[in-house]
This record gives C-alpha cells, structure tokens and sequence, in this order.
C-alpha cells in the first residue's frame, strides 16, 4: 500500500471497528433445520464469520456441511456436533474463542421449542451471548435464567422488521389506549408449515398486546392453528409457501358485529426472519463492547436502535 491508501485503509478499518461487527464469529445452532441454515447464510451476506462448530440435534449424527450464501457468494464450512455432546460443545466453544476473542464469538439459536430453556442454560454456563429465535420453550423462566444471570442476548419470537415494527406500534397502542376495544371479540388464524413443533410465539405476542385492547378472555387455546397443506392453500398460501410460510389474521368485532378491524401479516418463506437475525447479532455483538452488564434485549429496542436494515 501507499501511505495515502494506508490511511483511508486505517479510516475504514476504524469505521468498521466502530459497527463492532469486524470480528464478530457467530455459531449458529440448530441446522440442517432450514430457519439455522437461513440465518447462516444470512450472516455471511451480512460480513459475519461463523464458527466451525455449532450445534445441531440429539438424533443428527456429527457431520461437516457447507453454508453458502448465493447471494454473496460466500461459503463456510461448519461441524455439527448434537446438543447431547455437551463437553466436546463446550471444548469447540472455548477453541472458537480463543480463535476469535472472547467477546468476539457469539450464538444464534434455531433449534426446537424442547430445547429453548436447557440452551439458555448451557449459553449462559459457557459465557456465550446469544440471539434466540426459536420459540416455545418455558418463556417465563427463559426471562428469569437469562436476566438473573446478566447475560447478553435478544430474545424474541419474531425477527423480521416490519412484524416487529407492528408489534412495538401494538404496544404502543395498548399502553396509551388501554380498553380502546373492550366489548369487542378476538378471533386468531395462524398458518405455517406442517413441520411447526410449536403454537406460533408471534401470535401470543401479538394477542398479549391485544388483549390489552380488548377484555375478550381470549386465551392461546383458542388460536386457530393451520399445519396441514391443503387448508393451508384454501387460507391463501402458495405452493411454493407450504414449506416455509407464516400466515396470521388477528380479527376485532364489536359486541354487534357492526365493527370489524383486521390485522394480518402474510410471510413466505424465511428470509425476513434471517436478515433481522444476522441484524440482532450485530446489534448484540455492539452492546458487549460498549455495555458493562448483560441483560435481555427485544427485536423491539434492536429497531428502536436503527440496527435493523
Ligand atoms: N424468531 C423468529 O423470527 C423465527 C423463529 N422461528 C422459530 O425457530 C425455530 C426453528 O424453526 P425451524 O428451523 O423451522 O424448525 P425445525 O424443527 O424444522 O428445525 C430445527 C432444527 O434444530 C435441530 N435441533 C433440535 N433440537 C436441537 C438442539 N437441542 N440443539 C440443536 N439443534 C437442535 C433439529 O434437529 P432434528 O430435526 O434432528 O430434531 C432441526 O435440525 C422454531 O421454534 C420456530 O418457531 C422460525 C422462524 C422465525
Ligand atoms: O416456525 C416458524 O416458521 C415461525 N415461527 C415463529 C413463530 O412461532 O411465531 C415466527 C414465524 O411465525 C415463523
């Protein structure tokens, strides 16, 4: 290099030193499961490294795969080591440390609602930060074992922007128009893939604000779950959605049906959810270095942050 591109090359390494994003390794656990894989890939689009190893489920056996992002044409290769291995975890996550820095390497979990509170535990036990995106699990102690123990880590149901932006603009609602609906019924269909383990997390999410609005005594019992195909189509999916899709219609009618207000968000596919994931890792992997206690962030102060593209 020229002295001059030396400096602007400094100038620019500072920039991105700055974003603390330059050397941040991310294990994303739970692929092959295709939610993982979209994150993976996601996360190299968006500069980020990821860790040799990661984990992967009881009932995988330990392989090597190849993510590659088409996009970007970048591809890394990743050892999947099951969830049951816990030592040799431990072993690769101490080893990805001391390859990228200890507050330089961090998690992404996609995994199963079965395995959300015992991963918690086993991130928190290896002083590893996290981003969980998998839903289900024992949500309240999820909170209790995260924050007791002042880790770093983000924590939500649902990723994408725009949903998340919907979910703060409800909050809102409910906060300064408490009872704006009472008298009115809730009515809640949600859509996805026939593989979903679990109720959609989004909808509780979502109807918890919701029933701030309204006194409906509306629990998640009575959502409305769709997971077979063809019913999945006559809801309005598309073939190429049945995969992969996440279709939700939250309905208010007034006590004599006069009044209807409609919400609903129609998500095909997965890429929605990765790109605001790879986001929330950056977003996480800023706080560690700027931040001196960990504590739980949502998808909500990630937007509120402008760290969501
Ligand atoms: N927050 C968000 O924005 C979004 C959240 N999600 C949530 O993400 C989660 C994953 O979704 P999806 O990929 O569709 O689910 P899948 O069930 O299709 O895939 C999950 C993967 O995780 C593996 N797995 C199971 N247990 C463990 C474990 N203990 N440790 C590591 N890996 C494990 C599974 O292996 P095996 O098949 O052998 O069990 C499988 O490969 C769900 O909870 C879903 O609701 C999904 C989309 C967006
Ligand atoms: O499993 C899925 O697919 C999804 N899970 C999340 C949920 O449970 O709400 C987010 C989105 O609905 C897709």
């Amino acid at each position: 290099f020229t002295p001059a591109t030396q400096k602007s090359q400094g100038r620019l390494s500072a920039l991105f030193m700055a974003d603390g994003n330059s050397d941040a390794t991310i294990m994303v656990n739970g692929m092959p499961g295709p939610m993982a894989t979209a994150a993976a890939e996601a996360c190299l689009r968006k500069g980020l490294k990821l860790s040799p190893v990661a984990m992967t489920g009881p009932e995988i056996e330990p392989c090597t795969i190849t993510v590659s992002d088409m996009v970007s044409g970048k591809s890394a290769n990743v050892r999947l080591i099951p969830s049951t291995e816990t030592d040799e975890l431990a072993a690769a996550i101490a080893g990805a440390k001391e390859g990228a820095g200890e507050k330089n390497l961090l998690a992404i979990d996609y995994t199963h609602p079965s395995a959300v509170n015992a991963n918690a535990l086993f991130y928190i036990d290896n002083q590893l930060p996290f981003v969980m995106g998998t839903t289900g699990g024992d949500r309240d102690k999820l909170m209790a074992d995260v924050t007791a123990a002042k880790h770093f880590a983000v924590i939500a149901p649902n990723m994408g922007k725009q949903i998340v932006a919907m979910q703060a603009a409800l909050e809102d609602l409910a906060s300064k128009y408490p009872s704006a609906f009472a008298g009115y019924t809730l009515q809640v269909t949600e859509s996805h893939q026939k593989t979903k383990a679990d109720t959609s997390g989004t909808a509780k999410a979502v109807i918890d604000s919701l029933k701030e609005l309204s006194d409906d005594g509306f629990t998640y019992d009575d959502i409305n779950m769709i997971r077979g195909d063809e019913e999945a189509m006559e809801f309005g999916v598309p073939e190429e959605g049945l995969k992969g899709h996440a279709f939700h219609t939250y309905t208010l009618t007034s006590a004599d049906g006069s009044v209807q207000f409609g919400l609903q968000h129609n998500v095909v596919g997965r890429t929605v959810y990765a790109e605001g994931t790879a986001d929330a890792v950056k977003f996480l992997s800023k706080k560690l270095k700027t931040e001196s206690e960990g504590k739980v962030y949502s998808m909500i102060n990630v937007l509120e942050a402008g760290a969501l593209d």
